[in-house]
């Protein structure tokens, strides 16, 4: 599959979920206008109807883009996903398709942060359970479950961005920290990391998650999980809903084994603000539910859409894969006075050979060229004089494995 550069009102745009204004504004600022905006996401066969026409696509965390919706994305060049998370897209099979997925790793961090130490302060001090009772009239003045959060102990299992963030913002309260990663991390303030997840649960006031989702963490937290946490902990999930095991945390705390807990990720959420919320956590009142908002905030939103749409328009400008999460990562410089090839092809002997003898062959000169490759895939990036462009990207075109190639004037 080739293509001529278009121009940058040709280049078709869907920015889905209701993204942030920075976003289209970013993208205006780049000179792209060709831009359709929705506020919600998009039901399969409706997603998989208008992303075949569209060479960019910004979602977040609801829109799935998966094998079958991929497949009909023939004009798809990248993807954006406007948050941390990059589960809900198929990432291998969006590489075999030559498309990169860019994400934006730290714009919500501290949003999640705050909201998680907000959560920690307030269950306990049985707030949630006292302010349930309150707005039906019942009066519940007594320290009975109550303490303070100084000199209590923080178990953060998943210790990357949100979780030192947080780590520090609990030592700053008086919290001891302690933490459980599947790396040797770099601890910050005086956080201790213990080497079994069973030695945290054993220790912890306060278990908060911050995994990605992934095989190893479905259900990471379950029944056997919760039976060796301290008698009356509490328990946070604002990381992935596959992560804790729901039924198993209603059952705790139903023989109040918790205290209590905030969730705010679940394994099946409402696809829109106008479907029912439904949830066996519903009918207790020590547990904080909250609508997958940990980083919905206007500074996280605002950042996040400056963010993505910067490196969306980056990768159309100029090529530059910097950050892309399922992509060799090629940090370009500015093109001057050439023209610019992209080409991506599958990962397999003789690629750069067979390039490099096709324009040696039309007397290409190759101005520069740059070249970064992971297990599956390669990325070539190759600047030419522009009399040449044309030609260098039809030999392009034809090199055998050749998954995408591209041209940029
Ligand atoms: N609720 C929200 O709105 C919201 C907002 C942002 C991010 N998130 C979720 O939070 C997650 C964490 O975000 P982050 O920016 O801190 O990610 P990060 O990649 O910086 O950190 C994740 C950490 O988890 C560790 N880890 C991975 N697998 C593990 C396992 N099995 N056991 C223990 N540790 C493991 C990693 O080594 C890493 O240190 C994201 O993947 C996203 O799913 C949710
Ligand atoms: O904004 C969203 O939909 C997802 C937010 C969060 O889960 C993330 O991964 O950044």
């Amino acid at each position: 599959m080739s293509k001529v550069s278009l121009s940058k009102d040709k280049i078709k745009i869907l920015l889905l979920e209701g993204v942030h204004q920075s976003a289209v504004e970013t993208l205006k600022r780049n000179g792209y206008s060709n831009i359709e905006y929705l506020k919600t996401s998009l039901p399969e066969n409706e997603l998989i109807e208008r992303i075949k026409h569209v060479h960019f696509v910004g979602i977040r965390s609801r829109t799935h883009l998966t094998e079958t919706v991929l497949n009909a994305a023939e004009k798809l060049v990248a993807v954006g996903c406007f948050c941390i998370g990059t589960n809900q897209v198929d990432l291998d099979a969006a590489k075999r398709r030559g498309i990169a997925v860019f994400n934006a790793p730290f714009s919500n961090t501290r949003s999640v942060a705050e909201l998680v130490l907000g959560e920690i302060l307030l269950l306990l001090r049985g707030i949630p359970k006292r302010n349930a009772m309150a707005h039906r009239g019942q009066w519940f003045k007594s320290a009975i479950g109550s303490f303070e959060a100084r000199g209590k102990t923080l178990g953060i299992i998943g210790y990357g961005h949100i979780g030192t963030q947080l780590g520090i913002m609990a030592e700053n309260i008086g919290m001891k920290v302690e933490f459980y990663d599947i790396e040797d991390k770099l601890t910050l303030g005086n956080a201790q990391q213990v080497q079994n997840l069973t030695q945290l649960l054993q220790r912890a006031d306060v278990i908060s998650l911050h995994v990605p989702e992934t095989p190893q963490t479905k259900n990471l937290i379950g029944m056997a999980e919760i039976e060796v946490m301290k008698q009356g902990a509490i328990l946070i999930n604002a990381s992935r809903g596959t992560v804790v095991d729901i039924d198993a945390l209603a059952e705790a705390l139903q023989h109040e084994k918790l205290a209590g807990a905030a969730i705010d990720v679940f394994p099946v959420e409402p696809k829109s603000n106008d479907e029912e919320f439904v949830s066996p956590l519903r009918e207790f009142d020590n547990v904080i539910l909250t609508p997958h908002v940990g980083g919905s905030t206007q500074e996280a939103q605002e950042n996040i859409g400056i963010e993505v749409a910067g490196k969306l328009t980056k990768y159309s400008d100029n090529g530059s894969t910097v950050t892309a999460v399922n992509f060799p990562e090629v940090s370009l410089p500015e093109l001057s006075n050439r023209s610019r090839l992209l080409h991506v092809h599958e990962n397999r002997p003789g690629v750069l050979t067979q390039i490099n003898q096709a324009f040696a062959q039309h007397g290409i000169n190759i101005a520069a060229q740059y070249l970064q490759t992971d297990d599956c895939i390669g990325y070539v990036v190759i600047d030419v004089d522009s009399d040449h462009s044309e030609v260098a990207l039809k030999e392009l075109s034809a090199v055998e494995g050749t998954i995408r190639a591209r041209i940029l004037h």
